[in-house]
């Protein structure tokens, strides 16, 4: 299958250079407004690919999209030290609004993977400037907010991290969601788990877990100035989850109707992805109090998504 990712900074590159690692798709073609920089990322990727698959990677405008299945968006502006998600709104929705209809104009029915934030966000502005089904635009949402909980419960209970069972829903961003109550390792429940391996989670633990999850973005921006690898990861094996029909339950974002009486807005909830793109929406394992928390950040969301326009 053929991938088109837009914009080749460092999410899109990295997301490129994963995907061609994993070796999850015939070809990417990466789309820049900086052809020349696109053209020495994608140079620079390919030579790493003799060493891994027989992934092709090159660079074009939107006309060497043709054939692509699947579109990632990864162009637009980071956070600046210090700065939310939500603060790059109305530049990176520019973004979209200029990029959007050149995609569908070569590529009418693409699943679209968002990775622009605010994320959730961004996944509302392509929804509406796309005209597509939900479940064919997706954000990806809390998977890296997922994959850091999962990396940081196994460092504390000493088990592997595809062994934890533990999401995190709700927006990408300040007001997530860590589903502790649903939370499992192996066959066991966590608390149960961890008391055995000798490793209590206290709530000290929990609010240092918590912390190094919901802050971590900021914590990597103010030491090197953006965070990539973990997305570009995250995004490779949602391509992949795609390309293999895989039935993988992985906590992106789409517009979600009728959850739990949730707002209809983007937010992340476990969801089941496959070669139609979202083909389940899974009913998050949670207690009263993630559930209100939950509540309040799709309602943040969508006050943020209805002040834009969206
Ligand atoms: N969803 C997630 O978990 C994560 C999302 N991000 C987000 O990903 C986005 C990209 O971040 P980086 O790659 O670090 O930024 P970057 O600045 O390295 O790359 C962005 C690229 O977009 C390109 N671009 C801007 N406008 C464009 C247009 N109209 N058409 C085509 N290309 C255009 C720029 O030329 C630049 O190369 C940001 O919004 C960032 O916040 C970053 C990390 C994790
Ligand atoms: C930048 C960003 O969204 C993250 O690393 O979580």
């Amino acid at each position: 299958m053929k991938v088109g990712i837009i914009g080749a900074g460092m999410v899109g590159s990295t997301a490129a250079y994963a995907i061609g690692l994993l070796g999850v798709a015939h070809s990417v073609v990466l789309v820049d407004l900086d052809p020349a920089m696109a053209r020495a990322q994608a140079e620079d990727i390919s030579h790493g690919m003799p060493f891994a698959s027989t992934t092709i990677v090159t660079s074009g405008g939107y006309e060497d999209l043709a054939g692509a299945e699947i579109v990632i968006l990864a162009a637009g502006v980071g956070q600046k030290p210090g700065e939310s998600r939500l603060s790059l709104l109305s530049r990176n929705a520019d973004v979209f609004r200029a990029v959007i209809g050149s995609i569908l104009s070569v590529v009418p029915d693409p699943i679209l993977l968002v990775a622009s934030n605010p994320v959730d966000i961004m996944t509302t502005v392509a929804r509406r400037l796309s005209g597509l089904p939900a479940h064919r635009v997706i954000g990806s949402g809390t998977i890296l907010d997922t994959a850091r909980f999962r990396s940081l419960l196994s460092r504390h209970v000493g088990l592997a991290p595809q062994s934890i069972h533990a999401y995190v829903l709700g927006e990408h961003g300040d007001s997530e969601v860590l589903a502790w109550s649903g939370a499992r390792a192996g066959n066991m429940s966590l608390d149960a788990f961890a008391a055995y391996a000798g490793a209590p989670i206290t709530e000290d633990i929990r609010r240092q877990i918590d912390d190094g999850v919901r802050y971590a973005a900021y914590s990597i921006i103010e030491g090197k100035g953006a965070t990539y690898y973990g997305i570009g990861a995250g995004l490779a094996r949602l391509v992949g989850a795609i390309v293999s029909d895989g039935k993988v339950v992985m906590s992106v974002s789409t517009e979600t109707n009728g959850i739990a009486g949730l707002p209809q807005v983007a937010y992340s909830i476990p969801r089941v992805i496959g070669r139609r793109g979202v083909e389940l929406d899974l009913a998050p394992d949670i207690n009263d109090a993630e559930r209100m928390a939950l509540e309040r950040s799709a309602t943040l969301l969508k006050e943020t998504a209805q002040a834009l326009g969206t």
